[in-house]
């Protein structure tokens, strides 16, 4: 049995304006990785590449050892993507029925189980539940067919604090059996702690930062200051001559004068500033 659920080697995708240039990553069993980055950095183009809903222009995908998008890769990954994954005029209550010839796997009374838990009106068609409540269905159809591997496209946005507290929860819960894995993309970094073991932070196509959430303040720090910016070793400075906010390497610290505050950077720190336009200085 091999150990990754989801193994990314040498990804390429160009768009005009826009490239995956040999992003590699992999996915052990037993671990919730959080994708973070800021809007347009390539977190849904590498979810649709893993699930095979786009041809690469080079690189190999294989989930469970299996091409991404192949029958056996999809029929062990449970897939929350940002638009509904039923029909918009199927009732909710219809789609058990509806989708078990397609999924003999689909456990029906756990399905279920989860509108009921989620809150998600069984009376309603599809088309007219609210964003979150379709967000709501979709991990709820997505968990039902019992799947080794999650794959969550943003599943916060349209979430009060409750049901993001859920979703989290159950994600916890689908964890407990460590053959499983989840790879979730979210901007609500918040949501990552207590959840995911390992972080990726997007930027342009290319992996920033890969590793724990926690060691992110061990490789980055936030150096605050007003007047001239710095001239040193800067990944991303933010601001005005009056006040900016640069990111820096922990180990460049030592660089900065006595007139500056060096501070822990946070997963959004990092993000804002590697995404700043930082004219002059090297990303
Ligand atoms: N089909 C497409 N044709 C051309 N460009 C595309 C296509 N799909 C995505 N892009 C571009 O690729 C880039 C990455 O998009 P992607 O959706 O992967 O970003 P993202 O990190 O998921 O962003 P967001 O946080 O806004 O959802 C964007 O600049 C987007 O405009």
């Amino acid at each position: 049995m091999t150990d990754h659920a989801a193994r990314v080697h040498g990804l390429t995708v160009r768009r005009p304006g826009f490239a995956i240039n040999d992003l590699s990553l992999t996915l052990p069993r037993g671990t919730v990785l959080g994708l973070v980055g800021p809007n347009g950095a390539g977190k849904t183009t590498t979810i649709r590449a893993l699930l095979g809903l786009l041809a690469p222009d080079a690189g190999r995908i294989e989930v469970f050892d299996r091409p991404a998008g192949s029958t056996e890769a999809l029929a062990r990954t449970g897939i929350v993507l940002d638009e509904p994954t039923a029909a918009p005029e199927w009732s909710v209550h219809s789609i058990s029925r509806r989708l078990r010839p397609f999924y003999p796997g689909f456990d029906e009374r756990f399905f279920e189980e989860l509108l009921a838990r989620l809150s998600v009106p069984i009376s309603r068609r599809v088309a007219e539940l609210s964003r979150g409540e379709g967000i709501k269905l979709s991990l709820a159809t997505a968990l039902a067919q019992r799947p080794d591997l999650l794959i969550l496209d943003e599943p916060s946005s349209g979430l009060d604090p409750a049901s993001r507290r859920e979703i989290g929860d159950l994600i916890r819960e689908f964890m407990i059996d460590p053959d499983h894995a989840v790879l979730f993309s979210t901007h609500v970094t918040t949501d990552l702690a207590g959840l995911a073991d390992v972080l990726v932070i997007l930027v342009d196509g290319a992996i920033a930062y890969q590793g724990s959430l926690f060691a992110v303040t061990e490789e980055f720090a936030m150096v605050r200051g007003s007047g001239a910016p710095p001239t040193g070793p800067v990944l991303g400075l933010r601001g005005t001559e009056n006040q900016w906010s640069a990111l820096i390497r922990v180990q460049d610290s030592a660089g900065f004068g006595p007139d500056v505050v060096i501070d822990d950077a946070s997963i959004d720190d990092v993000i804002v500033h590697l995404a700043a336009d930082t004219p002059g200085v090297p990303a």
